[in-house]
């Protein structure tokens, strides 16, 4: 085994923590001495002990002389737990091997200092992407305080996402439909269309047999046309709050509060994406999971606010002029004005494709 294998296996045990560790990273660690591993851990949960502090727990007095592989640059402020860079010291490891820097200005680069000024041994940069991509949201929370928007849209193979009478269930089968219920399970919350609620009345709910946690639902519902006894208020497994205008019904917030919905009100008569993106940064909102519809879709596009773009094919053909693509609304006049994308991934998914592209240049 060498660094990179090592760097690999910490990274495989913060992968395996997605959705479990927001506002936080996901962070994996391993603990090396003479070719031996002596200590292992990811960071769990939000508040709880960093990966470092699992993995050196459990080499115990094997810490002394090792080398720690860490996915993310050792803590060194004082936040809900003590730095790692004092406990890395402490034990004396004698190397540490960083896959990326911390872009948490408390962090960044100063974990770095400390150990190196504890003459220890510092190496940064194995397995640097991947690590990074396995925190592109909290990279992009950290910077830009808002959440990372992941749209997705799930069509027939001509581009439908219900038939011209509205009908839609279900186009995608079973494995995709699970995929997305994996992609709920990792948002802290996941956003909807007035359209959407009207017309499929979803539950928005994450359903995975071995559990999984229920993101908050956030409906766009400019002049509060959210039905009272919708599946979104009536099920109270998740919190629901509906974004709407200046528009609202003063008597229909208060229904809809006094029923348990959170109602959020922007101040002019229309729902900008971008001030809805920095007021749910403000209120800790860090991913955030567009499942449409199609107008919807179509304001976020528009908004250049998509960080990642999930498109499931259904090898179906639905046809029909009336019937809705997923991206409706105004869209781009002009073919320059199209928004170009790089594609990352291409898999089948049951009888589907899943195609992952995030927007070029970022
Ligand atoms: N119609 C399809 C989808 N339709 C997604 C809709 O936008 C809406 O989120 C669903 O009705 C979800 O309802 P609930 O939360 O499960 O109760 N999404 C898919 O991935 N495949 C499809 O075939
Ligand atoms: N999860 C994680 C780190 N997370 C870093 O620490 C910050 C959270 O600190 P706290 O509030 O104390 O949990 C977080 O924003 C990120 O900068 N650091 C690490 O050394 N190892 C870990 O496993
Ligand atoms: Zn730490």
């Amino acid at each position: 085994m060498n660094d990179v294998s090592y760097m690999h296996l910490a990274l495989q045990l913060a992968e395996r923590t997605k959705g479990q560790t927001s506002p936080n990273p996901m962070v994996g660690s391993v603990v090396v001495k003479n070719g031996e591993i002596v200590g292992m851990g990811a960071h769990l949960k939000a508040g709880t002990e960093h990966a470092e502090v699992h993995a050196i727990k459990m080499a115990g007095e094997k810490a002394k002389e090792a080398t720690i592989y860490v996915t993310l640059e050792p803590c060194s402020h004082h936040g809900k737990t003590p730095p790692c860079t004092d406990l890395i010291i402490k034990n004396g490891i004698k190397r540490v091997v960083i896959a990326t820097l911390d872009p948490n200005p408390l962090v960044a680069g100063s974990g770095i200092e400390k150990l190196r000024e504890a003459n220890i041994e510092v190496e940064v940069g194995v397995l640097e992407q991947e690590a990074r991509e396995l925190n592109k949201v909290f990279f992009h929370f950290i910077s830009n305080c808002t959440p990372f928007v992941t749209l997705k849209t799930a069509t027939s193979l001509d581009g439908k996402i219900a038939t011209s009478t509205g009908q839609s269930k279900w186009i995608t089968g079973d494995a995709a439909r699970t995929d997305v219920h994996q992609l709920r399970h990792e948002h802290d919350a996941i956003l909807v269309g007035i359209g959407t609620v009207l017309a499929d009345n979803p539950t928005l709910t994450t359903r995975i047999e071995t559990g999984g946690k229920n993101p908050i639902r956030i409906i766009l519902d400019r002049t509060l046309r959210t039905p009272l006894d919708s599946n979104i208020v009536i099920n109270k497994e998740a919190e629901t709050w509906v974004v709407t205008s200046v528009q609202a019904p003063k008597t229909k917030q208060d229904e809809l509060e006094k029923l348990g919905v959170k109602v959020v009100k922007v101040a002019h008569d229309k729902i900008k994406i971008k001030d809805l993106l920095q007021i749910l940064g403000k209120k800790g909102i860090t991913s955030l999971f567009v499942e449409g519809g199609s107008a919807v879709n179509d304001s976020f596009l528009r908004a250049h606010a998509i960080n990642e773009l999930i498109t499931y094919i259904a090898p179906k053909l639905i046809g029909g002029k009336e019937a809705p693509t997923s991206f409706s609304g105004i869209g781009f006049s002009k073919i320059e004005n199209a928004l170009p994308l790089t594609i990352k991934e291409v898999k089948q998914i049951g009888d589907d494709i899943k195609i992952v592209s995030v927007p070029k240049g970022g």
